[in-house]
């Protein structure tokens, strides 16, 4: 053979192998997990009917058949766990797609897990979210790194420090009641209004950056939207798209030049005021992370910030911080607020009940209460029965959940001891929230649960409302989320009433007529739309969003 003949021929061979060492590994993680799944049914552990080939793919796959297709996965696991029984956990085995993985329907194992043992976050985590938010951040890191960057932006989500910023988010709120002001009559998803309000929000209080994303786009956001797009969450092909690497590279750079020229900002703010020998604290930025670079460099034992120059260990990984706050913080906020409109659509007494709080506590003029909010911050403590709602809302449709890494033993409340090594455990929040082993009248909304004294029936288990997950890696966002939705409703619900509009939306759509064309051969294979009759389930987005982003109207009910 010639020699450049062997030139071509060696790589091919070379392909060969590699593409032979990338079966066999496969070949062997498949073989693995289902090895270890056919243990734990060896052991006669809760889980549906399983084979060799399939795992329980198409018993999953039978159970979504029941829903629309996008439903979110965690109602998809209710619904498996509901024919299960009555069982606190249940293994399933979803390869390629995840290992093998233990979902949790009650609080004490979830307790077990996420505070007892405060499993690691999954090595996945990482390959989700870390090409959307540039590097190791809060979400996907472990250990000591996690315990660092933690303590230096916690003081910033603190209730107190976070009161300074009342005036900022009811700034940014006021744009959201006139965007809805100018809505009048028109039919459109009601979560374009409020994810633009949820990033404004974010940065506005994070950052000190004001986006005004709900008037004007902005690179920032468009840059994340592009990302989250493209990353295709729970998709495990994604990565090999060189497209995907190229279009998440160029908007990788765009956000962390942004966020990056802001931070610099917010530090020679700090470095001046920590020079001058005057007072200019009140110049100073408020925002979470101006705090953090004090604390920063507290930790560094220079408290007077006097160096001129940004540490770049910081800039980096505070970058990388910062937008995870803008993807974790507007996802999860605008979800809640869609369902809480919906709540108060559906229950006229729970709507009328809360406008009467709203009236004791910020007078009668609802076009009064956002300067009487601004005077007095604190009175948001006061709307007991509004958290009340928000908590009831947001045990029935939470927006996400918590995945862990394995590996000690969980075990049950009969004593029965659940292995976790080789597999993924999961806090199914919909699913702890819905069980009637747990909460009293548990698919009911039922505000006044939150209200009653430990001796009632309606009183809340421990451990079982779990939204932000609890434990030490609750979400940092917690209180912020509260305050914002707080102020959101306060400002909104007597001025307006939202009702959905899945009708009209379809026919501006055009939606069904595919189908009424089809007739009668069509509809043996009907679409399934709704979720217990409802057409706002909620939908797989990552997290969990009302289905279409909630098509409404939007009627002005009182001027002022
Ligand atoms: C209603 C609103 C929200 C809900 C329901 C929610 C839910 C959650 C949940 C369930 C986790 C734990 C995830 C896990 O353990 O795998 C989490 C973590 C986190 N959330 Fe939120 N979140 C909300 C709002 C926010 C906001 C506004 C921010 C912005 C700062 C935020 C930032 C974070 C961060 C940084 C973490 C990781 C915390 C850590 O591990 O130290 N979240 N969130």
């Amino acid at each position: 053979m010639p020699s450049n003949l062997y030139l071509l021929v060696l790589p091919v061979n070379v392909l060969y192998v590699v593409i032979g060492i990338i079966l066999f590994l496969s070949l062997h993680r498949a073989y693995k997990a289902r090895a270890r799944v056919n243990e734990l049914r060896k052991m006669s552990m809760p889980m549906p009917p399983w084979n060799w080939f399939t795992g329980h793919l198409l018993i999953l796959q039978r159970y979504m058949s029941k829903f629309p297709k996008d439903t979110f996965i965690n109602v998809i696991i209710s619904d498996v766990a509901r024919e299960l029984g009555n069982v606190d956990m249940f293994y399933l085995d979803l390869w390629p797609f995840l290992k093998p993985t233990l979902f949790i329907c009650s609080p004490d194992p979830a307790f077990q897990a996420a505070n007892k043992f405060n499993l690691p976050k999954p090595s996945m985590y990482r390959v989700m979210f870390e090409p959307i938010n540039g590097g190791p951040n809060l979400l996907t890191m472990n250990g000591e790194q996690w315990k660092f960057w933690r303590s230096l932006f916690n003081p910033g989500f603190a209730p107190a420090y976070l009161m300074q910023q009342v005036p900022a988010i009811i700034d940014c709120v006021q744009t959201f009641t006139d965007r809805l002001r100018d809505l009048d009559g028109k039919v459109l998803p009601l979560q374009n209004f409020t994810t633009p309000l949820t990033m404004d929000v974010i940065m506005r209080v994070a950052l000190d950056l004001e986006l005004n994303c709900q008037r004007n786009e902005h690179p920032l956001v468009n840059s994340l939207l592009t990302m989250i797009s493209w990353s295709k969450l729970g998709n495990p092909l994604a990565r090999f798209n060189p497209v995907r690497t190229f279009v998440l590279r160029k908007h990788d750079k765009i956000m962390n030049r942004i966020i990056g020229g802001e931070l610099q900002k917010r530090f020679e703010e700090l470095h001046n005021s920590s020079q001058s020998a005057t007072d200019v604290d009140s110049k100073r930025s408020k925002s979470v992370v101006t705090l953090t670079l004090s604390e920063y460099h507290k930790v560094n034992n220079n408290s007077k910030v006097e160096s001129a120059t940004l540490d770049k260990h910081f800039a980096d990984f505070a970058t990388y911080q910062l937008r995870l706050f803008l993807f974790a913080g507007h996802d999860t906020v605008t979800s809640v607020l869609v369902y809480i409109y919906h709540m108060l659509y559906k229950h006229p007494e729970v709507r009328y009940h809360m406008c009467q709080e709203h009236e004791a506590v910020f007078g009668p003029n609802a076009s009064n209460a956002s300067n009487i909010l601004r005077a007095n911050p604190l009175l948001l403590n006061q709307t007991p029965f509004t958290l009340a709602v928000i908590k009831e809302t947001m045990r029935l449709f939470p927006p996400a959940g918590a995945m862990r890494e394995g590996g000690p033993i969980l075990v049950d409340r009969n004593g029965l001891k659940f292995p976790t090594d080789d597999c993924l455990v999961s806090n199914s929040h919909h699913t702890i929230h819905r069980n009637p082993n747990v909460w009293v009248r548990a698919e009911d909304f039922l505000p006044e649960r939150w209200l009653v004294d430990a001796s009632h029936e309606l009183y809340p288990p421990p451990d079982a409302f779990r939204p932000f997950e609890l434990g030490p890696r609750m979400c940092i966002g917690h209180n912020l989320s509260l305050i914002e939705l707080k102020i959101t409703l306060i400002m909104t619900v007597r001025t307006f009433r939202v009702e959905p509009a899945y009708e009209k939306w379809d026919e501006l759509k055009g939606k069904g007529i595919a189908e009424r064309a089809l007739g009668k051969w069509w509809s043996g294979c009907e679409k399934v739309l709704t979720v217990d009759g409802d057409r706002a389930y909620q939908e797989e987005k990552g997290g969990a969003h009302p289905s279409e982003g909630y098509p409404c109207t939007v009627q002005v009910i009182s001027q002022g």
